[in-house]
């Protein structure tokens, strides 16, 4: 059985005020959830506030990205020893922004991805086809090419933790919610996936999230598909009500 997580992507929003500000009402509205695990990925500079001011809940904290050394000349870069150093114990890896913006390639997504495991850091490694590929038929393609890519060198052993986030490109900040049936059509392309490459258990086993305007009027129907374990959300994550009204519906049914 895989227990959901419901997870906030704050992306380039908030302060560390802010954050703190979203806390204070967040952290009373949820702290008797149970049916899922709940973690928040803000920004670099909030990040120590929100892990300090999360310790004791049942509220994870986790960086949006990360480099895969552990020092060394890389301005702007934060390290895994970095992030463990402030307890940090979750990482976003390859979100689309990060591959657009930031040039991330799948090469790089898999050093980051054999760093976090080194680290004990639970990685969410994000996944997704842009409506170019979608619209050529090139999804299925695309997802298994940057699944393996991402598990290259990957041992079925050292799998437990890891979280793997669907998010179609053309899904994010548009409205443009993936239908729960394609949601679930990728999803079981990708533990399909997995499964070659670290076996069925580790596969069956693992969560995989859905992520790409999840709102709390659809993440009932994304969430009541058998293969999808989980929501990676954005913008709705950024109102505490409307957050925990995701966290709430997601696992209602
Ligand atoms: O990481 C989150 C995704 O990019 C989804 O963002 P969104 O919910 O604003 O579409």
């Amino acid at each position: 059985m895989r227990k959901p997580l419901i997870a906030a992507n704050w992306k380039m929003y908030k302060t560390p005020k802010e954050s703190l500000a979203f806390l204070s009402e967040f952290l009373p509205l949820v702290k008797d959830h149970t049916a899922s695990e709940i973690a928040i990925f803000p920004t670099m500079s909030s990040l120590g506030y929100v892990i300090e001011a999360t310790k004791g809940t049942n509220v994870t904290a986790g960086a949006q990205t990360m480099h895969w050394l552990n020092e060394g000349p890389y301005t702007g870069q934060t390290s895994p020893t970095m992030l463990e150093s402030i307890d940090c114990t979750r990482v976003l890896l390859g979100h689309s922004e990060r591959r657009i913006y930031a040039h991330e390639t799948d090469d790089m997504v898999n050093l980051k991805l054999k760093a976090a495991l080194d680290h004990d850091l639970i990685p969410v490694v994000c996944v997704g086809e842009t409506l170019d590929k979608r619209q050529s038929g090139l999804t299925e393609a695309v997802l298994r090419w940057q699944i393996a890519c991402a598990l290259n060198g990957i041992k079925g052993a050292s799998c437990g933790n890891v979280v793997i986030a669907y998010e179609p490109v053309w899904a994010i900040g548009t409205g443009s919610v993936a239908t729960p049936e394609q949601a679930n059509e990728a999803h079981a392309i990708i533990r399909r996936e997995v499964a070659a490459h670290l076996g069925v258990s580790c596969a069956s086993g693992m969560r995989i999230l859905y992520g790409g305007s999840v709102k709390p009027d659809n993440v009932a129907s994304l969430m009541s598909q058998p293969e999808i374990d989980g929501a990676l959300v954005g913008g709705a994550s950024l109102q505490a009500k409307s957050f925990v009204e995701i966290i709430r519906n997601a696992t209602a049914a």
